[in-house]
C-alpha cells in the first residue's frame, strides 16, 4: 500500500468542456496546486489513455493590477502557446460556474496581452480578441514585407495564403469548397513552413457570400478540430484583407457556428459563440507529474515550458 501511495502524486480537480466541438480540459490553479509536465499534458490529452482534449486551459491568478485573471494554454502535444478562442469562451463560463468571479465583463492576461470576455444573458460569450497583427516579424512569417496575400511554395506547388495573429499564428488559404480542401495533407506541412518559425494554425475558408463562410482549421499542436475561435477571426481578418468579406460575418465550423466582426486595421476582432461544461472529474497524477511543491514554499512550482 505505501508503495503503491508513494508513486501517487495529489488529485487534481477538472472540468471537461468545448467550444462548438474545440474540447478542453479546464483547470483552476488558484484554489489548488497545478504544474504538469508536457509529457504529463500529451498523457491527459490522449483520447485512449487520458481524458481526451485539444487543449488544457489554466485558471491562474492575475499578473497585471487591472486583470481579472491569467489564462495559460497547452495544446494537446503539450506546447504552451498565446491565445484560445473558444478556450475563451469556456474560461468565462469557468469561473462564473466556479464563482471564482461575478463579474459580467471579465478581463485575462494572455501570453499576449489582455483580452476581455462578456457573458451575454442567453450563454452565448462575447469575446474582444484584441487588434490582430498583420506585420511579418510580429506574426511570425517570413516575409520582406507585409502583404494582404503571400505566396509560398510546399514542395514545389505554389500555395497563397494570407498570414495574421491573433496572439497565435495563422495561415489562411481561400479555397472553393471545405470538404474537399486538402486539410490533411497541406495542413500538416504549413503548419510546419520554415516561413512560420513558431508554427502556426492553418486555416481553409470557403466564402459563401461577403457575410457568410466556412472554415476547417488544421491546429498547431493539435491537428484539424470541431472549431477554432482564433482561426475564425484570423479567416475573417484574411477575407476582409482580400476585399471578399464584409465587417460582420457569420462563420460555420465543423462544430457550429461563430459570428465575427472586424471594423479594420487597427481595429480588435469581437467574436460570439457558446461554451460548454460537459463534466467535472478529478484525476490521480502520477507523482513525478510535476505537480508536486517545491520544498520550503508555499506556492506550487510554476511550470516553465
Ligand atoms: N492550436 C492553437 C491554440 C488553440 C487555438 C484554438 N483552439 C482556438 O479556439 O483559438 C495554437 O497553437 O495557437
Amino acid at each position: 500500500m505505501n508503495q503503491q501511495r508513494r508513486s501517487q502524486g495529489p488529485l487534481l480537480r477538472f472540468t471537461k468542456m468545448h467550444g462548438l466541438g474545440n474540447d478542453f480540459m479546464v483547470v483552476d490553479a488558484i484554489s489548488q496546486p497545478f504544474r504538469l509536465r508536457p509529457d504529463t499534458i500529451r498523457d491527459l490529452a490522449n483520447r485512449n489513455f487520458g481524458i481526451g482534449f485539444d487543449q488544457l486551459l489554466v485558471v491562474e491568478p492575475p499578473g497585471l493590477p487591472d486583470v481579472d485573471f491569467r489564462y495559460r494554454i497547452f495544446n494537446a502535444d503539450g506546447s504552451e502557446v498565446e491565445q484560445c478562442g473558444n478556450g475563451a469562451r469556456c474560461f468565462a463560463r469557468f469561473v462564473r460556474d466556479q464563482h471564482l468571479t461575478n463579474k459580467k465583463v471579465i478581463r485575462v492576461q494572455t501570453a499576449k496581452g489582455v483580452i476581455e470576455l462578456r457573458v451575454g444573458r442567453d450563454g452565448m460569450v462575447m469575446v474582444n480578441m484584441g487588434v490582430p497583427e498583420l506585420n511579418p516579424p510580429a506574426i511570425p512569417f517570413a516575409a520582406d514585407r507585409r502583404k494582404d496575400v503571400y505566396t509560398v511554395d510546399v514542395d514545389g506547388q505554389t500555395v497563397e495564403l494570407s498570414a495574421v495573429s491573433m496572439g497565435n499564428p495563422h495561415g489562411v488559404l481561400v479555397v472553393e469548397d471545405v470538404d474537399t480542401a486538402p486539410v490533411d495533407t497541406l495542413g500538416p506541412k504549413l503548419e510546419r513552413h520554415p516561413r512560420f518559425p513558431a508554427r502556426a494554425n492553418i486555416g481553409f475558408l470557403q466564402i459563401l457570400d461577403r457575410s457568410h463562410a466556412r472554415l476547417r482549421v488544421f491546429e498547431r499542436g493539435a491537428g484539424e478540430t470541431l472549431a477554432c475561435g482564433s482561426g475564425a477571426c484570423a479567416a475573417v481578418v484574411a477575407g476582409c484583407l482580400r476585399g471578399l468579406l464584409d465587417y460582420r460575418v457569420e462563420v460555420e465550423l465543423r462544430g457550429g457556428k461563430l459570428v465575427i466582426e472586424w471594423q479594420g486595421d487597427g481595429t480588435p476582432v469581437m467574436m460570439e459563440g457558446p461554451a460548454t461544461s460537459v463534466f467535472e472529474g478529478q484525476l490521480r497524477l502520477p507523482a513525478d507529474s510535476g505537480s508536486r511543491r517545491r520544498k520550503g514554499s508555499g506556492r506550487p512550482h510554476k511550470q516553465r515550458s
